[in-house]
Parts: C-alpha cells; sequence; structure tokens
C-alpha cells in the first residue's frame, strides 16, 4: 500500500461524503488510487460517517472528484477550504442518507428469482437447463449488478477487495456450472452488504441521536418585546430566549431573569436536578423542570456545549484507536495469504494428484469467500463508536479511541487538590493578628486589597471578606505557588502562604506552631507580611466533594493508587487526604514537582491518568498518559485541552470510565474472536468440502452481524457502580 505522501508546507483541505464508502474494502481502493495522486497528502477515512478528508496542495479538487468517481464512489463535496461556497453541496447528506426502496424491492424480486432457479434445478434434477440459467441470470441481474461492477472496478485498480472476491466466486460458480448458487451466493451478498450499511446507521445515529437533545425552536424577544418562535440555528448571540417549564433549553446561554432547577443529563450524565438562578449558565439540550426563565445567549448553535461534544465525538472516531490499526495490518496479510492458498487449492491437487478439477475449482472458490475480512475489520471500528457514545450520554467526552482503550490500563491517578477533591471555592474561617499592637481591621483591609488582585481561590476567599474598600495597590505581582506581592502606600508587602514566609527568611518557631495548628484542621494559611514581619494570619478552609471519597474507593478498587498532588502544604494535604481515604498525599509541590511525581508514578506503577485544573498542573497533565478536566461543561479550555474530559465535577465518573473502558476492551477481544473463529472453522470445513458457496457467504454475513450488534451493545451504557 502506499505510504501517504509528506507534503511540504501549507495544506489545503477537502472533505468529502462518499454514500457508498460503507465497507473497509472501498477505504482501500480509494487509498490505494489517491494516494498515488501528485500533491495529495494525508488521507483520513471516517467510515462510520462516510467522510474522507483529503490534505492537497492542487489548484482545484477538480483531479480528487474526477478520481473518485472513476472509483465510482459519487463523492459529494462537503467542504473545501479552496472554495467556501462549495460548503452547502452536502451538509446533512449523511444524516438524510436511507437505503431507497427500491433497492430493497430489486432485491427481493433477485432473491425470488435465485431461489426459482434452485427450486427448478432441484425438482428437475438439472442444474444447467434453460430456465435454471435464465432465472439464475435474472437473479444475478436484479441483485448482483452492483457488485460485479464494483468488482470489475476493483479488478481495473489491482484492488483485491471483496467486491473482487465475490465476483470472482460468483462467475466461477457459473462457469462450472452451478447457475443457482451463483444466483444465491450475490443475492446474499448484497443483502449482507446492505444490512451492514444499516447497522452502520445505527452506529452513527448514536452521535446523532446526542445533537438531538437540542430543541430546533427557541422563543426569542423581539425588539418590540414581543416573543417570537424562531428556528434555534437562526438565533444570535445575545439574543433573549424564554424558556417555559418542562421544554429543553434550545440554546447555551446565561440566566438574566427567573429561576428554575434543570436536569442536566443530556451534558452531565447526571439526572439531579440542579438549581439555577440569574448569572448561572444553562446548556442547549438540558431539561427545564419547574419555573419559567429568560436567558441571554452566549453561544451560536453551532458552538454550543452539546454541538461541540458531538463535534469532538465524531472526531474521536474518525481517528483510529490501536486495535483498529492492527486489525487493518492483519487484514492487508491476511486477504493475499487466503487468495493465494485458493489458488493452490484449485490447482495443485488436479496437477499433482490428477484429482478431479471441478470439485477443487468450488473449494478454492469457497475459500475466496471465506478471505472476505469485512467483519473482522467492521467490529473495531463499531465498538468504539458506540464506547464513545455511551461515554458521551453518561458526560464523559474521550477525545479518542486510544483512551478508551488505554482507560483500562490505569495503574496510578495524581489528584490535584483544589477544586478537583475539593470544591475549589474556599472560605475565610479565622482570621488572627500576629503583632498583638496593630489594628487587625486595618491589616485585613491590606489583605482584601492585595487579594483583590489576584483569581486565586485562596485570594478570592480572602477579597470577599467584610472590610474597608480596597486600596491602591502598585508594582502588584503574583508569585507562582506562592502569593502575591504589591506596594500600598509605599511600603511592600506580601501576602502568601508559609513556603513564601519561608523564604523571605520570616518564619520562628512561634508561628510555626501557630500555623501547624491550623493547617492539622486541614486549613489553608495565608500570611500577610510587612516589610520583614509577618503580621496577619488568614486561614481558609475548602470543603471536600461528597463524591471525592467514593470515587476514592472505587479507584482503589479497581487496582489504581491514587495520590494528591497539591501547591498547598503539607499537612493541609494531609488532613484533606484523610477526609478522601487518599494515603499518598504530597503537599508544596510547584508546577515542576508535580511534573516528576507523574514520571515517577510511571516508572513505578505504569500507566498514570491525571486529574487537574490545567492552570498549575499543565505540565504533568501533558505527561500523564490520559489527561483528565473536570467541570468541562464551562470551560472551553478544559473541553479542549483535555484527553478525557468529564462534564461536570464528580470524580466517581472516573471510575465509570475505567469501567467502560474494561468493557469496550472484553468486546474487541470478543469481535476479534468470533470473526477470526468463523473464518476458521469455515476454512477447515472448505478444505473437507464440507462447506458449499451459500454457507461460506451466510457465515461471513452472520460474523458481521454478530460483531455489529455484539459492538452495538456498549451503546446501552456505562457499567454500573453498584458491585
Ligand atoms: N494568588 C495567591 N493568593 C494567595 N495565595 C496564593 C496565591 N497563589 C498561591 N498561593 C498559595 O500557594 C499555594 C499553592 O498554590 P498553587 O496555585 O500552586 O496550588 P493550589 O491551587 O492551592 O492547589 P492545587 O495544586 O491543589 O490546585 C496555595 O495553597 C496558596 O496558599
Ligand atoms: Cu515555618
Amino acid at each position: 500500500m502506499p505510504a501517504a505522501q509528506r507534503l511540504a508546507g501549507d495544506t489545503e483541505e477537502a472533505v468529502f461524503f462518499i454514500q457508498k464508502m460503507d465497507c473497509p474494502t472501498e477505504e482501500k481502493l480509494i487509498r490505494e488510487r489517491l494516494g498515488q495522486m501528485n500533491g495529495v497528502g494525508a488521507l483520513e477515512f471516517n467510515l462510520i460517517q462516510r467522510e474522507l478528508t483529503v490534505q492537497h496542495q492542487l489548484p482545484s479538487i477538480a483531479p480528487i472528484v474526477d478520481t473518485l468517481k472513476a472509483l465510482d464512489m459519487l463523492p459529494a463535496v462537503k467542504s473545501d477550504s479552496l472554495d467556501a461556497s462549495a460548503q452547502a453541496d452536502a451538509i446533512d447528506q449523511a444524516a438524510a442518507y436511507r437505503i431507497p426502496a427500491r433497492r430493497w424491492i430489486l432485491l427481493g424480486l433477485a432473491g425470488l428469482a435465485a431461489l426459482g432457479s434452485e427450486i427448478v434445478a432441484w425438482t428437475s434434477g438439472d442444474e444447467r437447463s434453460l430456465p435454471v440459467i435464465a432465472l439464475a441470470l435474472l437473479g444475478i441481474a436484479l441483485g448482483g449488478l452492483g457488485t460485479l461492477k464494483k468488482g470489475w472496478i476493483a479488478l481495473r485498480n489491482f484492488s483485491l477487495n471483496m467486491n473482487f472476491l465475490m465476483s470472482l466466486a460468483v462467475i466461477g460458480a457459473a462457469v462450472i456450472g452451478q447457475w443457482p448458487e451463483a444466483a444465491v451466493v450475490i443475492v446474499l451478498f448484497t443483502l449482507a452488504e446492505m444490512i451492514e450499511a444499516l447497522s452502520l446507521d445505527r452506529a452513527r445515529n448514536a452521535i446523532a441521536g446526542l445533537m438531538a437533545m437540542a430543541p430546533d425552536l427557541a422563543t426569542v424577544r423581539g425588539a418590540d418585546g414581543s416573543w417570537t418562535s424562531t428556528p434555534a440555528r437562526e438565533v444570535a448571540v445575545d439574543a433573549i430566549v424564554r424558556v417555559a417549564p418542562g421544554e429543553r433549553v434550545p440554546l447555551d446561554g446565561v440566566i438574566t431573569e427567573g429561576a428554575t432547577s434543570i436536569n442536566q443529563a443530556p451534558i452531565t450524565g447526571e439526572s439531579i436536578p440542579v438549581a439555577k438562578q440569574p448569572g448561572d449558565a444553562v446548556f442547549a439540550g438540558t431539561i427545564n423542570e419547574h419555573g419559567s426563565f429568560v436567558l441571554r445567549v452566549t453561544a451560536a448553535q453551532g458552538d454550543s456545549t452539546l454541538s461541540r461534544i458531538v463535534k469532538s465525538v465524531q472526531q474521536a472516531q474518525g481517528q483510529r484507536a490501536p486495535t483498529q490499526r492492527f486489525v487493518d495490518r492483519f487484514a492487508q496479510v491476511y486477504i493475499p495469504a487466503v487468495v493465494a492458498m485458493a489458488v493452490l487449492v484449485a490447482v495443485l491437487p488436479p496437477l499433482l494428484m490428477g484429482a478431479d478439477f471441478h470439485p477443487w475449482l468450488y473449494k478454492a472458490l469457497v475459500l475466496l469467500v471465506i478471505a472476505c475480512p469485512c467483519a473482522l475489520v467492521i467490529s473495531t471500528p463499531v465498538t468504539i463508536v458506540s464506547g464513545l457514545a455511551a461515554a458521551a450520554r453518561h458526560g464523559i467526552l474521550i477525545k479518542g479511541g486510544v483512551y478508551l482503550e488505554q482507560g483500562r490500563k490505569l495503574r496510578a491517578l495524581a489528584l490535584d487538590k483544589t477544586g478537583t477533591i475539593t470544591f475549589g471555592k474556599p472560605v475565610v474561617t479565622d482570621v488572627l493578628s500576629l503583632a498583638p499592637s496593630a489594628n487587625q481591621e486595618v491589616l485585613l483591609q491590606l489583605a482584601i486589597s492585595l487579594a483583590t488582585r489576584s483569581d486565586h481561590p485562596v485570594s478570592r476567599a480572602i477579597a470577599a471578606q467584610e472590610g474597608a474598600a480596597a486600596l491602591e495597590v502598585s508594582d502588584f505581582e503574583a508569585l507562582a505557588g506562592r502569593g502575591v506581592r504589591g506596594r500600598i502606600g509605599g511600603e511592600l508587602y506580601h501576602l502568601g502562604n508559609h513556603r513564601l514566609v519561608h523564604e523571605l527568611g520570616m518564619c520562628s518557631p512561634e508561628l510555626e506552631a501557630r500555623l501547624q495548628a491550623f493547617e492539622k484542621q486541614g486549613k489553608t494559611t495565608t500570611l500577610l507580611c510587612r516589610g520583614a514581619q509577618p503580621e496577619l494570619l488568614v486561614a481558609v478552609a475548602d470543603t471536600v466533594r461528597p463524591t471525592s471519597r467514593e470515587a476514592v474507593a472505587e479507584l482503589r478498587q479497581l487496582g489504581v493508587h491514587v495520590v494528591m498532588l497539591t501547591g498547598d502544604n503539607a499537612h493541609t494535604a494531609q488532613a484533606i487526604a484523610a477526609q478522601t481515604g487518599i494515603d499518598d498525599a504530597r503537599g508544596d509541590q510547584l508546577p515542576d514537582d508535580k511534573l516528576k511525581a507523574v514520571e515517577a508514578l510511571g516508572t513505578q506503577y505504569g500507566e498514570v491518568g491525571m486529574v487537574g485544573d490545567g492552570i498549575n498542573d499543565a505540565p504533568a497533565l501533558a505527561r500523564a498518559q490520559i489527561g483528565f478536566a473536570m467541570g468541562a461543561a464551562g470551560t472551553d479550555t478544559a473541553l479542549e485541552t483535555a484527553d478525557v474530559a468529564l462534564m461536570d465535577d464528580d470524580l466517581r465518573k472516573i471510575p465509570d470510565f475505567i469501567r467502560l473502558s474494561s468493557k469496550a476492551h472484553r468486546v474487541l477481544v470478543q469481535n476479534i474472536t468470533i470473526a477470526l473463529g468463523i473464518k476458521a472453522v469455515f476454512l477447515a470445513l472448505a478444505l473437507a468440502g464440507m462447506s458449499s458457496l451459500w454457507m461460506a457467504v451466510f457465515a461471513d454475513m452472520g460474523a458481521s452481524l454478530i460483531v455489529v450488534f455484539n459492538g452495538l451493545r456498549l451503546v446501552r451504557g456505562v457499567p454500573s457502580r453498584v458491585g
């Protein structure tokens, strides 16, 4: 197979919708032809969406279209970076594609003709009488011309594919006088292809079904204040939309009036209603339970969180998972090997042993049918897509089949504390003046003035304190992992943690003892230092999420070592870890320490996952085999950068993800075993002369159906938490 050329410099991209591309054999054919064209680079196939993405450097896409047409692929242009106006050509064909009734009727008639031919041959005892041949030809003409045509194209392009093998088998059967059998085989094969196309549609619908959750219409306020029903896709950002009780939210937005509770299951997978009030974000597709409310639209329909989830799942399934790559490589060797074997079977026994020519030729034809790896090749993508779709429904967005396959191998998981194990919304619990003479009010005002300038959760907690108005701060600077500093009224102040105080050389045994008392209660301590003197101590406490403890226990059951990595001090880390059931907690971690910790976990345990907010742990997240982000429904970056994004803040979704990964793995192994097992059985039967052609086709069809339905089983859901 020609490798895709590496194109240097800028490339253009065109996306085609190819209705006829529903079997991996078509992919192979296209890959072989387009791969040889000058100026064509990477090709990306998405069989389930029937999409082909071509990177190229051609002045126009016409030659690509011509090549595809010559292969009888009937491409429709979905997008073309050279010609933006081409876009409308085929946007929703994938969704609208159905097998036309005409084809089913033709196939039914073909089946009757084939059956008739079989019956006449059987009752008359003559397989080569005129009526038998006429009926068989009728069956082939009605049901098999498509296959024969594709077979001919494959032959012209020297591509050994399923259609070619089938055509050869049918022609071979006719040549040796097995007319009824030739007709039955081709009808069965066509039927199998149609059923396979249908089942792929089901896999695709698993994804499209996600999108269908957002309503098409929105009630929008016009300039005159009246409400009109408008198609959601036409509603612009900042429009004002009303949502009635029981309705689904049509677009992403922020509530401006009214309060309600919303079932966010379509986004987060969690059906417990969430209370919403003005200022809260709501998502397209979620269900408004009680109140009626008004929202200001924050994203057009195509950019809504739900759309982005769907796009992300579609992209994810376009990338090949490791098993799929293996299966594809295997198929490349398998087909030629079986074909070579068929040739030997047809030629050797008659030549060497003077055996009868006919029975061996027949066996060879059966082998050709068995050579079709369709079931094998289709089994993996169907399983992966089903798994990705099931996860998305459960509020877990997996960015590629790779991660779905890898999840079950996780042996260690590093968690960040603030916002991951805890809510990340600390509140001030204690304020303590360290200099007895000083005025605490004034010190607190200074602390608030500095804290107001920072977005760090600890600073935000302090800034939220009641106090006199914030003072002017100059030379403000944030000190990562430590705190902040700035000048107020000409004097330099530091506001930061224990580490900062040490680095400034301001700690004392007395202060140490005071700090420890708070830290051991799981509180985070912050000190305000004037010049060279710590003067005010502020302790803040964060609440552990109730789901964290359960998640940690489940992870441990799954054999995953859980580690807490936090920038907070070691005592606080220990205290919070104890509340959560984590026995390995590491505090005082700067971003670089977190990275090193993840690396060390990798060598000690194997595959490592990391959950973080991506601010102070971006390097560690990138280094982990799987980087998780939480609460992705609200933040764009988390949705985009994580390998696996949890749409809400429930850590229990990680054990769910691992279980889904194990289940997907089991289904993959089953599918490969079934596909290869059936082939092996029929290989033996064929050589023993005990399999007929139609049995081989039937077995092939059966195997395809079994693996597809087995794969689709995954859509039904994420394995439950109990047990
Ligand atoms: N802007 C700031 N204002 C106040 N304190 C800060 C600030 N930045 C850092 N700190 C102090 O430094 C510590 C470490 O901060 P860092 O941002 O590295 O981790 P974190 O967000 O607290 O915890 P985690 O690593 O679990 O997310 C904080 O616990 C806090 O005490
Ligand atoms: Cu100290």
